[in-house]
């Protein structure tokens, strides 16, 4: 049982008693997030230059988290140097090596990944900074029903992409991973030519765990990727479940792929996440397809008229592209491009940035409020009885809530 501190539980408290919804039971611990925070002072000790960057210099952010922090031993430290190193030197195998320890469930490894992260976080800055305060990376979401033609698209994209001079990561949320440990996404062969692109990187889903800690890692895998060089990040999901809305929150702009079919078809399409959209593309505009597909633009871009618009600055549009002729490609990708430019004008794209933190940071305290009210001794006593007692109508929902907090609020025996 790790230690809990009081805020933690206050936390917890106050978010059990406003009726917040958590995700079920997870498996994710993350005990060691304080730890190797306060760690971090320790790392930014460990003075040595890689690849021109001291590591002194971050001293002044973490000193004030370090005075208790326990040392990284030799070859931990060893470790994070050469990953960073090769990281931001933009070698592949060190950016895939880094995803590996962002995913980790082992409580050491985690800490030594957050150590990584926050380096890679305060050099991502400093390229900010010299950019003009700008994001060095343009983060796309692209989401849509099962046979879409997402991969298809972003392969043909992507490879346009990297033959105008950009280095393009792809990243897959897999709902389905996290529920059967299946995979929708992963079982297939998917973008064969971009996989064997130098400039880019493709990187499926984690194979399991709860969505709260795909989406976690899924988040920090895209600061890696911005840390390697990677100036476009796509992230893919397929419109399933929460994934597609856990997506729309971790990037500059989402984008909703439909294909050209009717009826049944695009009913699995929610009206939520259609409102969360920045771009609508239809897929597969091609052959027989292109009358379907024109009939899906003009039905789409009435359903947007009515929709509330999400940003001041940007108006989402219906297009429609054929992955297998390429026509219509370098449109939605010149539309993205406006939306990006329109969008840094005016601020609202380092706004969405700043607002996805927060709801980054909640999500992750959501998680842990949960698992450490489900873990304290005081509740895992008396919940199988409560439960029960509710399950038979004997008390009501809210006593035995009420019961099972105070339980949490008191001290562990
Ligand atoms: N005619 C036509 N077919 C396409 C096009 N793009 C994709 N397809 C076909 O649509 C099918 C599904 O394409 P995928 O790219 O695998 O779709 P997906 O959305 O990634 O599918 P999931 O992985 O199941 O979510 C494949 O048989 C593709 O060949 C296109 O532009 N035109």
């Amino acid at each position: 049982m790790p230690h809990i501190c009081p805020n933690m539980r206050r936390v917890g408290f106050s978010l059990l008693r406003h009726h917040i919804s958590f995700p079920p039971s997870s498996p994710t611990v993350h005990s060691g997030t304080r730890a190797c925070c306060l760690r971090l002072g320790v790392f930014a000790r460990h003075r040595s230059s890689v690849a021109g960057h001291s590591w002194q210099r971050e001293s002044h952010v973490t000193s004030a988290l370090g005075s208790h922090a326990p040392d990284l031993t030799g070859p931990e430290q060893r470790l994070l140097s050469k990953l960073y190193g090769g990281l931001i030197g933009g070698q592949r195998a060190s950016l895939a090596e880094s995803i590996t320890l962002v995913e980790t469930q082992h409580a050491r490894k985690k800490e030594l990944a957050q150590v990584l992260l926050q380096r890679v976080l305060a050099y991502r800055r400093e390229q900010e900074s010299r950019n003009g305060g700008k994001p060095v990376a343009f983060r796309v979401g692209l989401s849509g029903p099962p046979g879409a033609g997402k991969s298809t698209f972003i392969e043909v994209v992507g490879k346009m992409l990297t033959g105008r001079g950009h280095k393009v990561s792809v990243l897959a949320v897999d709902p389905s991973s996290c529920t059967t440990g299946g995979s929708l996404m992963g079982d297939k062969t998917r973008m064969t030519e971009l996989s064997r692109d130098m400039s880019a990187f493709i990187r499926p889903s984690p194979a399991s765990g709860t969505l709260g800690g795909v989406t976690r890692t899924t988040n920090e895998a895209i600061v890696l990727c911005e840390g390697a060089g990677y100036d476009i990040v796509l992230v893919e999901t397929v419109g399933v479940g929460q994934s597609e809305f856990a997506v729309a929150d971790m990037v500059d702009m989402f984008v909703l792929l439909i294909p050209p079919a009717g009826g049944d078809e695009l009913q699995g399409i929610k009206r939520g996440i259609i409102e969360r959209a920045d771009l609508v593309v239809v897929t597969k505009s091609d052959g027989d397809l292109l009358v379907p597909a024109r009939r899906i633009q003009a039905e789409y871009t009435s359903a947007l008229k009515l929709l509330r618009r999400q940003s001041k600055s940007w108006n989402p549009e219906v297009v429609r592209a054929s992955s297998h002729t390429s026509e219509g490609v370098p449109e939605v990708w010149a539309k993205m491009e406006s939306y990006r430019d329109a969008m840094l004008a005016c601020g609202e794209l380092q706004g969405r940035r700043r607002a996805q933190q927060k709801v980054w940071m909640w999500s992750l305290i959501q998680e842990n409020a949960l698992l450490h009210f489900q873990n304290h001794p005081g509740v895992r006593e008396a919940l199988p009885h409560l439960e029960e007692r509710v399950t038979k109508g004997a008390i009501s929902p809210g006593l035995a809530a009420d019961l099972l907090l105070k339980a949490f609020s008191s001290p562990s025996p």
